[in-house]
């Protein structure tokens, strides 16, 4: 990110919307770029790279399903908050090593720190645990709550949104499928 270029833009931003309070507003700029800063994080790296460390696990290992993952991220359409809970899920194929459960949490919060659309957000994290790890079957299911759609526009402050997505063996009707949303649902 260019800082420098990052702190003008905010400036120039400030002042074309003709707003200026003062001593409130006058470290403004830098406060926002390191707000960007921290938000946008999960550019500096690969998330992929949190599930490279595997482990040894029984040859049927069933299903690991992590629910309950706060989540938070950013709308690339308005640059306003999404906010909500993930549920990560895949089941290892016979013989396969496990990844440490934490390491899903840190690909969420990676893909996370990037600007998202709640779809792709779903899909890169099942797809990141499905070509690292080569399971039988791996998920996401997201629900989330759009600033875009509660502080501005359809203002339209009980709506969440939820998107799942399968890939490997798994389909909608897999009966992993339904224990996956099930502990997703659960875990409120
Ligand atoms: N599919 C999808 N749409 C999103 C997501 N986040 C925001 N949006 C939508 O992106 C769309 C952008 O539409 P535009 O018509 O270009 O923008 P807009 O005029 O601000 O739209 P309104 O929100 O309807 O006022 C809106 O319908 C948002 O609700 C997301 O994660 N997934």
């Amino acid at each position: 990110m260019d800082t420098t270029r990052a702190v003008a833009a905010v400036e120039e931003l400030l002042a074309a919307l003709e707003v200026n309070e003062a001593d409130h507003t006058a470290d403004t700029p830098r406060r926002v770029v390191r707000a960007w800063q921290e938000t946008l994080a999960g550019y500096q790296a690969d998330p992929r790279r949190h599930l490279a460390r595997t482990f040894t696990a029984p040859d049927d290992p069933g299903l690991v399903v992590v629910a309950g993952l706060h989540l938070v991220t950013t709308c690339a359409h308005h640059l306003l908050p999404i906010v909500g809970r993930a549920t990560v899920a895949y089941r290892p194929a016979p013989g396969a090593p496990v990844v440490g459960l934490s390491k899903l949490s840190r690909v969420v919060a990676d893909y996370a720190a990037r600007l998202q659309v709640q779809e792709r957000l779903g899909w890169q994290i099942a797809s990141a645990v499905q070509d690292c790890l080569a399971p039988v079957g791996a998920g996401c299911v997201i629900t989330a709550v759009h600033g875009c759609m509660t502080v501005r526009g359809v203002r339209q402050p009980t709506a969440v949104t939820t998107t799942a997505v399968w890939t490997g063996t798994w389909t909608p009707e897999h009966p992993d499928v339904e224990m996956v949303v099930a502990e997703h649902r659960a875990a409120g």
